[in-house]
């Protein structure tokens, strides 16, 4: 197999890895299934007040960092557990800052839905 070949299947593998790690989550997590049926639903509000093309990239932008900033806390708290299963006040910090992030992705994408919705709701 020559070095250009070896290549792109490398990373079609890794894609598929890749693949196979969203539907994993997506079929475990519970915290990642409540944000999919949101994702579901705003993007039939989208349909619905027939938004712009600059409102649903900033819409499926807020959807896709939400869903990955989980996905990332997922990995953490597995990472966390498997190191230390047991109760240690760094692994809470670990634990409660990596929430902290999908906090911060999560209000930020109420921000965005709010300054899209609000024009066309009221
Ligand atoms: N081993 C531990 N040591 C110290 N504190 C912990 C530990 N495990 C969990 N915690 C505390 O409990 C909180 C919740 O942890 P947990 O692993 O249950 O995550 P979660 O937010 O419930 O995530 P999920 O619902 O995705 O499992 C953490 O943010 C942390 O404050």
């Amino acid at each position: 197999m020559s070095k250009i070949t070896k290549f792109i299947v490398g990373r079609l593998k890794g894609c598929g890895y890749a693949f196979t790690g969203a539907m994993l989550l997506l079929k475990t997590e519970p915290s990642i299934q409540v944000q999919a049926g949101i994702a579901v639903v705003m993007t039939f509000l989208g349909f619905y007040f027939n938004i712009t093309s600059t409102e649903w990239m900033l819409q499926i932008f807020a959807i896709g960092l939400v869903m990955s900033i989980e996905g990332l806390n997922t990995t953490i708290e597995a990472v966390a557990d498997f190191i230390h299963p047991d109760f240690h006040n760094k692994i809470g910090f670990i634990k409660d800052v990596a929430a902290g992030a999908v906090f911060i992705a999560a209000v930020t994408a109420v921000i965005i839905g709010l300054i899209i919705y609000i024009p066309y709701i009221f």
